[in-house]
């Protein structure tokens, strides 16, 4: 039997929850493809393909990005940087806020974790209002990092969030 592409894993694989975390949120979950061997590796090696040598670290942001970029970090042999939450990092950071389609968040950097000029290939699970991905690209830009790329699973076309995007190349996986 051949192995399945990243596209048929994630046909197989992504559930839509109808109502969560609020009435009226198609929830896309990506936990199944997650828990499955060979669909994560199949979606880590997808996102990063083709951005080839291009980049040094991968950052992910928290929590399911960091499941993706830590896979793809791994596998082609990259640093990680982690994108989180505010209040989790100790050291110094720098900080954005934003909303998405459910609430608001503030993302945080460890604004010394690499040195300046580092190129990074930013990944995450959904792209949905851009909020998440446009506020972490402020944050690699304001670092002194050079953005190499975006890599997305999925995204949700209706929410126009691409536009929000910073320029360079976004490589999505999937639409819905
Ligand atoms: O394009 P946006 O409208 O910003 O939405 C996309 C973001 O929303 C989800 O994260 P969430 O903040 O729900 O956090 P989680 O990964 O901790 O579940 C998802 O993992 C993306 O990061
Ligand atoms: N509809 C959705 N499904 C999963 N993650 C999301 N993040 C923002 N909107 C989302």
């Amino acid at each position: 039997m051949t192995e399945r592409s990243a596209a048929e894993h994630l046909d197989a694989l992504v559930r839509t929850v109808p109502d969560f975390p609020e009435p009226g949120i198609l929830f896309r979950d990506l936990t199944p493809v997650f828990a499955d061997g060979p669909a994560l590796a199949a979606v880590a090696d997808a996102l990063v393909a083709p951005f080839a040598d291009g980049f040094e670290v991968i950052a992910g942001v928290e929590a399911r990005g960091f499941a993706l970029a830590a896979a793809a970090a791994a596998r082609s042999g990259h640093g990680l940087l982690l994108v989180r939450k505010a209040g989790k990092l100790p050291g110094a950071t720098l900080r954005e806020s934003y909303a998405l389609e459910y609430g608001d968040a503030t993302l945080e950097v460890h604004a010394d974790q690499l040195p300046a000029g580092s190129r990074v290939l930013l990944v995450d699970d959904v792209l949905a209002t851009g909020g998440t991905l446009s506020a972490s690209q402020r944050l690699i830009e304001r670092a002194g990092w050079v953005l190499a790329g975006t890599a997305v699973v999925l995204e949700l076309t209706g929410l126009q969030g691409r536009a929000r995007l910073a320029g360079g190349e976004v490589h999505v996986l999937q639409q819905a």
